[in-house]
This record gives structure tokens, C-alpha cells and sequence, in this order.
């Protein structure tokens, strides 16, 4: 690109706060980088265990995508308190209760803003990973979901609570963006169909070089209603 269409090119336009459909806000930009690079160079730490991460069991194989749980262990038959060799993993800690807090808020979702996250699934795609049309549907609330974005920008699907094909928004999320569907969207089918390898800013993709991360990072905050 030349100077001038780097200079006034479609990144440079500022990317204002969204409904994407009715109970699914986004927020784009609401990490900033030094929260984004921090996530970033955690990751190995957190993915060392107890409960290491991995690639969840599903109906035909495995996801593409590695997971680390804390507070609750993700499977496709359910959330389960401990994973393989019986660990635990370790409980979510302040920092993302107070995101989640902030998020919901941040979002006016104002009757969760004393909730507390007892699940938190970080993702992380490799560059050619992806996550098929879903619904988040272990939780016995309706709290919100909180997601957050780190890395490499993606595709992001949002559709309807009533069927996992079209129709549906697709919108391109970049590292420091939150998305928070609750209400209405709680139970929409929504997936990653595709990572946009190599998007990160400089600071993330210093952070990633160093970590030996490339792709893209996703922190999801969940209240599942169980009992411990
Ligand atoms: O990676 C994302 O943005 C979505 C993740 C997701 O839908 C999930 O973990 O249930
Ligand atoms: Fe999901």
C-alpha cells in the first residue's frame, strides 16, 4: 500500500461499540495492548496445568482448538469437576471476576454486576483452528458470557437461538475486543469459522514471537449455576 492508503486505510477507522444482534454487544478495543501482551506471555504458565491444556473429546473426533479450564472443567457431555488424572483446575481468579464485573456493566447488563464467574475456558486456535456453529448451553443461568480476544483477529459468527444455519452476522474481532451476549442472545448459536493468521498488533505479536504463540487467544467467563 502506498503511504497515503496506509495512512487513511480501513484500520486506521475507529471501530465504535456494536449490537451485533439483541443481547450481543461488541466492544472493540476494550483490552489495551499491555493487557493483551500480558494475556499472551501467561499462556504457557496457565496451559501447564493442573489441568493441562488440551483438545476436548467431541461426537467425531476432537476440536482444533487447545483448551485450559479453570473452575470447572469443559466436556461435550458437560462441565466436570476434575479432568484426566483426577486434577482439578485452579479457580478463576480475581482478575477475570472483575473483568467479567466490568464487562457486563460495561455492556448494561447491570443486573450481573456482582456475579461471579465460576468458569473460565481459554481457547486457543492455531492458525488453521476453528470452532463449528454452537450454543453455550451447560449453564443452568442466564448470566451473560463473557468472551474475550487476544492474538490474531478472527471471523466471528453470530446467529439466531432457533437454527445453527444462516441467518447469522459475521464480524471480524481483533485482539482486544469483548463480546457479551446475554438476554435474547444467551442461547444464539455463534462459532469461529476462520483465524486471520498474522494480525496482531506489534506489541501482541512481539508478546506471541517471544511466547511461540502464534494465532489467537479467546477467555470466556461463564456463571454455570452448579454446585460444587
Ligand atoms: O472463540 C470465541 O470467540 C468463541 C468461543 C466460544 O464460543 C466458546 O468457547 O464457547
Ligand atoms: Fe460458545
Amino acid at each position: 500500500m502506498t503511504a497515503v492508503g496506509a495512512l487513511f486505510g480501513d484500520e486506521t477507522l475507529p471501530r465504535p461499540a456494536q449490537e451485533v444482534a439483541p443481547g450481543c454487544h461488541w466492544v472493540p478495543g476494550w483490552l489495551d495492548a499491555g493487557q493483551q501482551a500480558w494475556v499472551v506471555r501467561q499462556y504457557r504458565r496457565w496451559a501447564a496445568g493442573p489441568v493441562p491444556a488440551h483438545r476436548p473429546a467431541v461426537r467425531g473426533g476432537r476440536m482444533s482448538v487447545t483448551m485450559v479450564p479453570f473452575g470447572w472443567v469443559w466436556t461435550s457431555a458437560g462441565y466436570a469437576r476434575t479432568g484426566e488424572q483426577d486434577a482439578a483446575p485452579l479457580p478463576v481468579p480475581d482478575w477475570m471476576v472483575r473483568l467479567y464485573r466490568r464487562a457486563v456493566v460495561a455492556t448494561g447488563f447491570d443486573g450481573w454486576a456482582e456475579a461471579a464467574p465460576d468458569v473460565a475456558l481459554v481457547n486457543h486456535y492455531r492458525p488453521d483452528a476453528s470452532m463449528g456453529m454452537h450454543r453455550d448451553a451447560d449453564e443452568l443461568t442466564e448470566a451473560p458470557v463473557v468472551s474475550l480476544s487476544v492474538g490474531d483477529a478472527c471471523t466471528f459468527r453470530f446467529g439466531s437461538t432457533e437454527t445453527r444455519t444462516r441467518p447469522w452476522t459475521d464480524i471480524r474481532l481483533e485482539s482486544g475486543d469483548l463480546v457479551v451476549f446475554g438476554g435474547p442472545a444467551r442461547r444464539a448459536f455463534h462459532g469461529v469459522p476462520r483465524i486471520h493468521p498474522g494480525t496482531a498488533g506489534p506489541q501482541v505479536a512481539a508478546a506471541q514471537a517471544e511466547a511461540e504463540l502464534p494465532g489467537r487467544l479467546n477467555i470466556t467467563l461463564r456463571v454455570t449455576g452448579l454446585q460444587r
